[in-house]
């Protein structure tokens, strides 16, 4: 154990007398995050009530919405570093997309991707439903380059204590929407996804650049328009310029690590919370 662990150790064990009372975290981290939700200009660094209150050890499960090339990814790739002491799994909207019929197939140039019809939210939820109750789920795996799903392999995904579900619409669908804890949008400017966009589709995609800018006006600006943008009044979080803003990613870690510590039944001790505060790695129980 490392000086600084074992001084942590220490100062907690003496305080576990009489005075423990002054520390209970649970007490103090609910009255923390009730007060910074009170007030709207304190919004960033809320957690949202509205799903249904945890269970013991139930998974806090995160959404994170935006336009296409927004960053989401970014935005939960840089989450999941930060949350290492924790088992995290990630879960992509775009893993739920339909397979294209062989109709649909050869008049691709006309089908709305962007559309919530696109995605099969039944089987979404289902996915988020047995995660959540602690099973673990065989997730799709969708090809960008053939618009089908991958008949006979998917990506296992067990039990974790945080689970992210990130897309352009998850927070569309009422009954996804309720199964989460925290709502992040993230909101970069329209000209920045455009230009991700063209660069994203044609260079890993292998799509022709007038394919791209046609889909785009058809297609992507109206879904964001009338489905994507009105989406964003749920959001709990919004985080302009997704992964650049590290000062919101940080916010956002350090309020899920509360909920991930304070949880009834937690593996995990008020010692070794504070122990997180000031920077020593934490090691699960
Ligand atoms: N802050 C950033 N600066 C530069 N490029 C970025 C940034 N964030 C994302 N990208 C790039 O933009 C593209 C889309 O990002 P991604 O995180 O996959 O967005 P989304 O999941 O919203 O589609 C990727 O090629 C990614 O590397
Ligand atoms: N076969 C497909 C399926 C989806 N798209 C586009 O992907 C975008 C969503 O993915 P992000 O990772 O960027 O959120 C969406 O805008 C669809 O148009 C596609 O082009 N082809």
């Amino acid at each position: 154990m490392s000086e600084q662990a074992s001084s942590i150790d220490y100062i907690m064990e003496k305080a576990s007398g009489p005075h423990f009372s002054g520390l209970r975290l649970n007490g103090l981290l609910s009255s923390l995050s009730s007060s910074s939700s009170t007030s709207p200009t304190h919004r960033t660094c809320s957690v949202s009530a509205s799903a249904s209150p945890l269970t013991p050890k139930q998974p806090f499960v995160i959404g994170v919405s935006g336009g296409a090339a927004s960053g989401k990814t970014t935005v939960c790739d840089m989450i999941i570093q930060q949350l290492h002491d924790h088992r995290v799994v990630l879960v992509n909207q775009d893993s739920f997309y339909r397979g294209l019929t062989t109709a649909e197939l050869e008049r691709v140039h006309e089908y709305n991707f962007d559309h919530p019809d696109a995605f099969d939210t039944e089987q979404l939820l289902d996915c988020i439903q047995k995660l959540r109750s602690g099973q673990p789920y065989q997730i799709p795996i969708y090809d960008f380059k053939t618009h089908l799903r991958c008949s006979d392999s998917f990506r296992q995904v067990n039990a974790s204590d945080v689970i992210i579900l990130e897309g352009i619409l998850v927070f569309h669908d009422p009954s996804v929407r309720n199964l989460m804890n925290m709502k992040i949008f993230v909101d970069t400017d329209v000209d920045v996804r455009l230009a991700r966009r063209i660069r994203r589709d044609t260079v890993e995609r292998g799509r022709d650049i007038n394919f791209v800018l046609e889909q785009y006006a058809k297609f992507v600006k109206p879904a964001f328009d009338d489905f994507v943008l009105p989406s964003k009044k749920y959001a709990d979080v919004i985080i302009p310029r997704g992964g650049e803003n590290h000062v919101a990613i940080d916010l956002i870690v350090h309020n899920i690590e509360s909920f991930i510590y304070s949880a009834p039944g937690s593996v995990y001790t008020g010692v070794d919370f504070c122990k997180k505060l000031c920077g020593v790695s934490v090691v699960r129980r």
